[in-house]
């Protein structure tokens, strides 16, 4: 609504302005409505009607302030201002910027209106509110939150009698008042478009101020999307219809290997190569899910898993698309993390304090630090694994993949595809794109090569070549694929006797043999095997939600004394069933299996052939393993002094 005035109307409204401040009433013939409130506003508020002169004025300092507060709005309406002035200029007009609680922010106007304006104190940092200076087209037309016209003796001060003011209130995108604008001059001219003007201004000034906030809106939804895109691992970009590039993340840019202002504006297949699945997004505006890929990136191929999802507009008609790349070590180091076939054992979860083990893992604990290709020797079951593993976790590669394969395992047609990958359409049911082998899998990491005795010797060929070159090349293909992988080679055969027999080539031992650690089997590690019963009790009670098994010390001793050729994995075999077999919380003899009893029997039969001598040597290697070498135990167990044992030990030859 635009409060506007009429001519006819002005010496009626000079006489009910001095009846009003004579009596306090007001006549409401002769007085609009919006006038009429707001007199009785500023005689409420005891502003002086005869006065006018603004009392309220900012310093200096806070006018500076205020105003930089303001200068957004300052900044968006001075043209607007200027173009209004242009208008009216030489018409002694003055065009007035405030702030929403009437403080004024700036001028424009005619020189000799500015002159007359100063004697009020109409000027920035002065606060022109109805409660401040009475009635007048600034404060009244914040209160009223409506463009109004306030013109002569409407004005409730007598000093404004002499003026005519129209105002208009500026909003933000959200409604809200955050100032007004004023145009007044000198009574007596012809008014009538005034208002009409400031209006035009002051939607201006509101269209301007709502696009710069829209855009800082969007700016600041756009710096927010691109630091979230900037910490997602996964390659990400987007393009649009025409496969032309509009965003890469920085991950997407490392996988190429190029700045992410370098990818922009480019077509997709100039960055990463022709992409059937990405065409096919474009065309069908069906997404694409976890696709296994091959990417040409300069000159090198990269194999990535993408999704592509289409962007649809309202009438759903595609307009791009947006594309996640994963490289495929990244996957498969999630997905080993998932399949639990990631390294789990460090040098601080191997179990054992005997001089032989505690002799390897310090020499294992070297080669960990080393890029050496580590050959481990030792006979079934006896931790190759998981020494290959604790190698694994304290080298510089811990954080890459870790990659076992056994060799005897895999089919012998199958092997060569397993470990260097193959092409798009390499064989009858190859995968399309093709698939990496577990070099490609492991690159940056560790590859185990178990049970490597058993490769066919074809294999080995070209398992020397890739150890040689560093580089796989795929089944069906011919470009060599770069790769970075500490080779782990585990065996439990004598490989010097298979080359021998010609089963292994010299060669490929020699390039495997450079740091080598031999696995004491159980029976060499006195003391270990009761570690090993108290370890496995307790992980196999926990797995169970069981109280941990006691053990009966007859059964302590029959496992102190088996020669376990299974080693560690027998051990935790016969505890598993053990556990499974005890009747109460206690594991006793009979809890065993059978082939153990039937193990203590042999050597009490065994031993009643034995000489003298022997019985005392064995008596002594016994005690030795009770008591896990601790030379005063031993001695007391036998009755003897620890002179005498050692004066037996050294007779027998038996060491600690
Ligand atoms: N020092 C150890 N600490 C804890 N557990 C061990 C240790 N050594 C072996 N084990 C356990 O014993 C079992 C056999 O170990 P592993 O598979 O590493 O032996 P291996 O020598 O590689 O056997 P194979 O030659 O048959 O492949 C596993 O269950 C492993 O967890």
């Amino acid at each position: 609504m635009l409060y506007k005035i009429s001519n006819s109307s002005k010496i009626n409204t000079e006489q009910a302005w001095n009846n009003f401040v004579l009596s306090g009433k007001v006549e409401e013939s002769y007085v609009r409505n919006v006038i009429a409130e707001s007199w009785l506003r500023c005689h409420n508020a005891g502003v002086n009607y005869l006065d006018g002169y603004c009392q309220d004025l900012l310093s200096r300092e806070e006018i500076q302030i205020f105003i930089q507060e303001k200068k957004q709005l300052i900044d968006i309406a001075k043209p607007i201002m200027k173009t209004l002035f242009k208008c009216v200029e030489g018409s002694s007009f003055v065009v007035v910027l405030v702030n929403e609680k009437g403080l004024i922010l700036e001028t424009i106007g005619d020189s000799d209106v500015l002159m007359m304006t100063k004697t009020l104190n109409f000027l920035p940092g002065a606060n022109w509110s109805e409660e401040c200076v009475g009635t007048n087209a600034i404060g009244t037309t914040l209160v009223i939150n409506n463009p109004i016209q306030v013109s002569g003796a409407e004005h409730y001060c007598s000093k404004h009698h002499i003026w005519t003011c129209s105002a208009a209130p500026i909003h933000d995108s959200y409604g809200n008042v955050i100032g007004c604008l004023d145009m007044s001059c000198l009574i007596g001219r012809e008014h009538s478009k005034d208002l009409g003007m400031v209006v035009a201004a002051v939607r201006a000034i509101e269209n301007q101020l709502h696009k710069e906030e829209t855009q800082g809106r969007l700016f600041a939804a756009h710096k927010h999307l691109t630091t979230v895109l900037s910490t997602i691992s996964e390659g990400i970009m987007s393009i649009d219809k025409d496969s032309f590039i509009t965003h890469a993340n920085p991950a997407l840019a490392k996988i190429v290997g190029m700045l992410p202002s370098d990818i922009i504006g480019k077509k997709v297949s100039s960055i990463l190569g022709d992409c059937y699945h990405i065409k096919k997004v474009l065309e069908t505006g069906r997404s694409c899910l976890e696709e296994e890929v091959t990417i040409d990136v300069l000159k090198q191929q990269i194999h990535c898993t993408l999704e592509a999802i289409p962007i649809k507009d309202q009438s759903m008609q595609v307009v791009g698309a947006v594309i996640t790349f994963r490289e495929i070590k990244q996957v498969h180091q999630i997905v080993n993390k998932m399949a639990g076939t990631q390294a789990r054992f460090g040098f601080r979860d191997i179990v054992g304090k005997s001089h032989k083990i505690q002799e390897i893992i310090r020499k294992a604990k070297v080669a960990a630090k080393s890029l050496s290709t580590v050959l481990l020797l030792g006979e079934s079951g006896t931790g190759k694994e998981v020494f290959a593993q604790a190698i694994h976790n304290s080298s510089e590669r811990k954080d890459a993949p870790f990659i076992a394969v056994n060799c005897a395992a895999m089919p012998r047609e199958l092997i060569q595809s397993e470990l260097f990958g193959y092409c798009d359409g390499a064989f009858t049911g190859a995968k399309r794109g093709g698939r990496p082998g577990k070099f490609e899998l492991a690159d940056g990491g560790t590859l185990l090569l178990d049970e490597i005795g058993d490769m066919p010797l074809d294999m080995q060929v070209n398992l020397l070549r890739v150890l040689q070159e560093k580089n796989v090349i795929r089944v069906g293909g011919d470009k060599p694929i770069p790769i970075d992988v500490r080779v782990i080679a585990a065996t439990n055969k004598n490989l010097s006797l298979e080359i021998e027999k010609g089963a292994f080539r010299k060669d490929l031992f020699y390039r495997l043999n450079v740091v080598t650690l031999t696995m004491p089997s159980l029976k060499e590690r006195y003391g270990d095997v009761k570690l090993f019963v108290e370890y496995f009790l307790q992980r196999m009670s926990l797995k169970l939600g069981k109280e941990i098994a006691e053990v009966h010390p007859q059964v302590m001793e029959i496992l102190n004394n088996y020669h376990w050729p299974g080693n560690v994995r027998e051990l935790e075999n016969v505890l598993e069933y053990a556990i499974n077999m005890m009747e109460g919380n206690t594991i006793t003899k009979e809890s065993l299996p059978f082939y153990l009893n039937k193990e203590e029997m042999k050597i009490e039969e065994e031993d009643e052939l034995f000489t003298l001598a022997e019985l005392e040597g064995n008596a002594i290697k016994k005690a030795l393993k009770k008591f896990d070498g601790n030379i005063t135990k031993v001695a007391q167990s036998l009755g003897i002094a620890r002179n005498t044992l050692y004066e037996k030990m050294k007779k027998y030859k038996i060491k600690k």
